[in-house]
């Protein structure tokens, strides 16, 4: 991959490049953090706790994988980390942000600008090509494609010379890899996935989930991906554990049979 930041807008150089402000805590190298947080669902006697006080942090350009049974609260997780959801109690921080705070419309404008997403879905418009998909964003953000820098993230995908393809002309795994690029494309604060390669053969899920790391590490990210696959989690350097809505553990830089171990203990997946 080339270097990130001879190519990265001039805008974004700072925020990758800057040294800590003096006397900062631990802000630039904190992406995600959770304190206390809760989430309920219902109330009174049907009330479920969805989340259970997870207190959390994410440093910057890491790859983690949230796993846990099936009811365990990874999506309520992934949904209050990324501000798609408030939690009923506890913050959430992007960066310097308390975004557990914002009202619906400053959440949703703070994620358009802060926080990349993929799902399993890869949500491509199909009347547009890849390069106008992975623009996308900028286009609703009101901002302009920087060439030097969408030409990067395009071959960074693998994706150089497919610029003008329809989503309808390209593999599952290589339309995956234009929803990634959409998501880099503005630079995000941390990038959250749900089940990225749910949909995906192993070959094409091997160069999504190979992607992710890189992109981890390469292009200072932080990503957050939630899966059900322990061959998928191994791909991160850590895997946090849920079970009925609380952290329970995790492993660092994992095998799929270690991860395959601890879930077999948590119940059901
Ligand atoms: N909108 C909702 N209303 C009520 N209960 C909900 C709601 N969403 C989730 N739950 C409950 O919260 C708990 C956690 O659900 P969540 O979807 O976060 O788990 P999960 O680990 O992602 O599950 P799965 O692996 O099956 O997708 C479950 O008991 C679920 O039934």
């Amino acid at each position: 991959m080339a270097n990130l930041h001879s190519v990265l807008p001039m805008k974004n150089r700072h925020s990758v490049l800057a040294p800590p402000a003096p006397g900062a805590t631990g802000a630039r190298t904190s992406a995600v953090r959770l304190e206390g947080v809760s989430k309920v669902y219902g109330n009174g006697r049907g009330a479920v706790t969805a989340l259970d006080n997870i207190s959390l942090t994410l440093p910057r350009s890491t790859f983690t994988a949230v796993m846990g049974p099936s009811g365990s609260g990874k999506s309520t997780f992934l949904h209050c980390a990324a501000g798609l959801d408030r939690p009923s109690s506890g913050s959430v921080w992007l960066g310097n942000t308390e975004i557990s705070q914002l009202k619906p419309k400053a959440r949703s404008i703070f994620r358009r600008d802060h926080i990349g997403f993929v799902f399993q879905a890869y949500n491509l418009l199909g009347a547009l090509d890849v390069e106008q998909n992975v623009t996308l964003p900028l286009l609703l953000a009101g901002r302009r494609a920087d060439k030097q820098y969408l030409t990067f993230v395009l071959e960074s995908v693998g994706l150089g010379s497919h610029r003008k393809r329809k989503p309808s002309e390209l593999s599952g795994g290589q339309q995956q890899r234009v929803a990634i690029a959409r998501a880099l494309v503005t630079h995000p604060d941390a990038l959250f996935a749900d089940e990225p390669t749910g949909a995906l053969d192993s070959r094409s899920a091997k160069q999504v989930l190979e992607l992710l790391r890189r992109t981890a590490a390469e292009f200072d990210q932080t990503i957050v991906m939630v899966t059900h696959d322990p061959v998928a989690a191994s791909y991160a350097d850590r895997v946090l554990f849920l079970a009925d809505g609380k952290l329970v553990g995790h492993i660092d830089r994992p095998t799929p049979q270690q991860i395959a171990e601890r879930m077999t203990h948590l119940g059901d997946w």
